[in-house]
């Protein structure tokens, strides 16, 4: 028998007086996925996570985390849940240890425990030889790895991060990546929100791409791509002060046309066989690029936004 799953929400609704930020979702995570909420600024997905991680009551709709109410069992949920904020409240008084020591407290576990555990926590995170250092001179990345394994101090069923990489630099950003896979591989289900597809595409199972306090669509990265795009892409850049000019002549390759104001994407099932139809148009692009679609080009199509936007 399929297990429940451990976040399910139906008609799920988040109002703030008269604005309705998240506008009745139904969301359902399984146990040992990575789920992502991905969507453009003012979407709802913080708002979203919020509800999840029981410090912001629903206005509406029906919400049950592991098996529980929000509202009536919000400490016993918060008790077995991780959270990585948006934005890193660490004690700044504390070492990097104490960070973690002192946050098992809240939870009850015994010292000698909390010390075994922070000392693999940091090890999991790559600080060890930072225990003992204050918070403040951590780089940003550093803070964000000790975020993350204080977050996983009570050893939760489930783990909730918003934007865990959004600030960070490439480097910084591919090793807080790569530990959320490993926390994936280790069985732990993950809820994340990002903005990065590329990470979106690469850790998620599922996913859901919000607009506008709805879902806009769900599924596996793999599905939404097969749904909502075609299987390739060809970018074209044209040496001109518009690229407007040029869609009109290309009209009718592929299955859509899109200008960006610095290119042209052309969605459609062969690449090559596009280009061909590109050069028998006697149309000269400076720069021609085909690739695989991707996430990025869903989020595009399903809410007309690139999320940098
Ligand atoms: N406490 C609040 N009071 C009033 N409006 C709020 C509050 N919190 C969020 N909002 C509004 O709700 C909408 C959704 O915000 P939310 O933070 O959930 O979006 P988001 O998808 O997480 O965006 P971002 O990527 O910018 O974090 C926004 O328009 C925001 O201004």
């Amino acid at each position: 028998m399929p297990q429940p799953p451990l976040i399910r929400a139906r008609n799920l609704v988040k109002r703030f007086g008269d604005f309705t930020a998240v506008a009745g979702i139904d969301v359902d995570v399984r146990p040992g996925e990575a789920f992502g909420f991905l969507g453009p600024n003012g979407a709802g997905k913080s708002s979203t996570m919020r509800m999840i991680g029981c410090v912001s009551p629903p206005s509406g709709g029906e919400l049950t985390i592991l098996g529980m109410d929000p509202v009536r069992q919000g400490t016993q949920i918060r008790a077995r849940l991780g959270v990585c904020p948006q934005l890193d409240n660490l004690d700044q008084e504390l070492t990097v240890r104490e960070n973690l020591t002192t946050y098992a407290r809240y939870f009850g576990i015994p010292r000698r425990v909390a010390r075994e555990r922070a000392t693999e926590l940091l090890d999991f995170v790559q600080l060890t030889d930072r225990a003992n250092s204050k918070v403040d001179p951590l780089s940003g990345g550093m803070k964000r790895r000790l975020t993350i394994a204080r977050a996983l101090v009570n050893e939760p069923d489930l783990v909730l991060l918003d934007e865990p990489t959004t600030g960070l630099d490439p480097q910084a950003r591919h090793l807080v990546w790569e530990r959320l896979f490993r926390l994936k591989q280790q069985g732990v289900t993950l809820v994340l929100t990002t903005h990065y597809m590329d990470e979106a595409e690469q850790l998620c199972d599922r996913l859901v791409v919000m607009d506008g306090g709805r879902i806009a669509a769900e599924g596996s990265p793999r599905e939404l791509i097969e749904r909502y795009s075609t299987r390739e892409v060809v970018e074209l850049r044209f040496a001109a002060e518009s690229q407007e000019a040029f869609a009109d002549k290309l009209s009718g390759i592929g299955d859509r046309v899109e200008v960006l104001p610095d290119r042209i994407l052309l969605y459609v099932p062969d690449g090559d066989a596009a280009v061909a139809t590109v050069n028998a148009r006697a149309l000269v692009p400076a720069s021609v690029l085909v690739r695989r679609s991707s996430l990025e080009d869903v989020f595009l199509h399903l809410t007309g936004r690139t999320l940098v936007d």
